[in-house]
């Protein structure tokens, strides 16, 4: 049975098992996306600790998501260029590192935005 002869359900059903497949993937094998999880979930912590607002648990998810995502879209970008290119080429490098720099820029802001909500609570308990 072909991809198109299956029912819609089962195709959303089998959507769902393939990136779930491939959220575990990312996490098992890509260093980098464990350490974005584990300070993703230390983000989420101390929000709850601090008792941050509705628009600032907005931000920061935003910011905690969008750091997932672009490092599993440079995970997936590097494993396509090792299999379209597994000899050195000056493009295929070119690719790795503009979705590394890329990967760079929103951490460098990532972290820009959790310490603009999380500095007022620590000057607070600080003084
Ligand atoms: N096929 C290639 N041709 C040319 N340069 C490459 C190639 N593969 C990698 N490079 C260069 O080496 C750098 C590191 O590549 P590598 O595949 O080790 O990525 P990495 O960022 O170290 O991956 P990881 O996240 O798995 O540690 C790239 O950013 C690129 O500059």
């Amino acid at each position: 049975m072909g991809y198109r002869d299956k029912s819609v359900l089962k195709r959303w059903k089998d959507g769902f098992i393939f990136a779930g497949k491939g959220i575990r993937l990312a996490f098992r094998e890509e260093r980098h996306m464990r350490f974005h999880v584990f300070f993703g979930l230390a983000a989420v912590l101390l929000g709850v600790v601090c008792g941050i607002a509705l628009w600032q648990w907005t931000v920061l998810l935003l910011a905690i998501a969008g750091m997932l995502v672009l490092e599993m879209v440079n995970s997936a970008l590097e494993r396509l260029v090792n299999l379209v290119s597994p000899e050195w080429n000056k493009t295929a490098g070119d690719v790795k590192d503009i979705a590394a720099g890329a990967v760079l820029i929103y951490a460098v802001f990532a972290v820009i935005i959790g310490v603009m909500i999380f500095m007022p609570f620590l000057w607070e308990w600080l003084s």
